[in-house]
């Protein structure tokens, strides 16, 4: 039995599964939605639950905000013994067709912060598994709304300093929505052969709303995360099935 140093969890109590959040609230909203449920360590920014989606063991860990905490996450999740991740956050819109309130699911992320380059060569590309990506879109689906699957990048400039932050780029090549975490996640498990995919709830335009208000938290980002942990959980029962079969 080992203990992790930093999320200050123990081999013996990892799943094939986890989900990850940025928020140690929402894991604890999500840890909820499970059967026999236990918290197993609060640390840091890090907040871990095990727990059963229909008869699947499963982790839920926070990761903080920014890809260099969340990539201590996702290393030391695998690490311990998890095989497939799952992000569930939240990221801003770059177009109207998708406004707050719809789901993205990340195909693969732009590299677009500093944490990768560290990690990896410039080239090496950050990817979602092809079975986590389709299995999150299909029970995405099954939960109504506006759901789309595409590229997402990664920043790790939230509020702008002094020079322009790239969402009109970005948005001019074709990517769907703006987040922090999501191309450390498919690196690491990349690196480490593990799977990842990811979902993320809207909660406002990146390149313009952004710079003026920001609010997260409203009914319609609510409801979008409620079907995005729904569709996450679902997705994870799909895919214990499919390895059964
Ligand atoms: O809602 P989470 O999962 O934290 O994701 C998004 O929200 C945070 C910024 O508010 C960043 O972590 C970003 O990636
Ligand atoms: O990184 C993020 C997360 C949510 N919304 C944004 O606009 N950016």
């Amino acid at each position: 039995m080992t203990l992790m140093p930093i999320l200050q969890i123990h081999t013996e109590d990892a799943a094939e599964y986890a989900i990850v959040c940025g928020d140690p609230n929402r894991a604890a909203l999500i840890a909820a939605k499970l059967d026999n449920v236990r918290e197993l360590a609060f640390s840091r920014e890090y907040r871990t639950f095990t727990g059963e989606a229909q008869g699947v063991r499963i982790l839920v860990t926070s990761h903080g905000v920014g890809s260099a905490g969340a990539a201590v996450c996702f290393e030391e999740l695998i690490r311990a013994g998890v095989k497939t991740l799952i992000r569930v956050g939240t990221a801003g819109s770059y177009s109207e067709d998708h406004p707050a309130g719809s789901l993205i699911v990340s195909t693969a992320a732009v590299r677009a912060e500093g944490l990768t380059r560290g990690l990896v060569p410039d080239g090496y590309p950050a990817v979602g598994d092809g079975d986590v990506v389709s299995a999150l879109y299909a029970s995405a689906l099954e939960q109504g709304g506006i759901v789309k699957k595409g590229l997402t990048v990664s920043l790790d400039v939230f509020f702008a300093g002094v020079e322009e932050v790239p969402h009109r780029k970005w948005k001019q090549a074709g990517v769907l929505a703006v987040e922090m975490e999501i191309a450390a996640l498919y690196v690491v498990a990349s690196l480490r052969g593990a799977r990842a995919g990811a979902i993320v709830a809207l909660d406002g335009y990146a390149d313009s709303d952004l710079a003026a208000v920001y609010d997260p938290h409203t009914n319609v980002v609510a409801d979008a995360v409620e079907r995005e942990i729904q569709a996450a959980l679902g997705a994870i029962v799909k895919l214990a099935g499919a390895e059964q079969a």
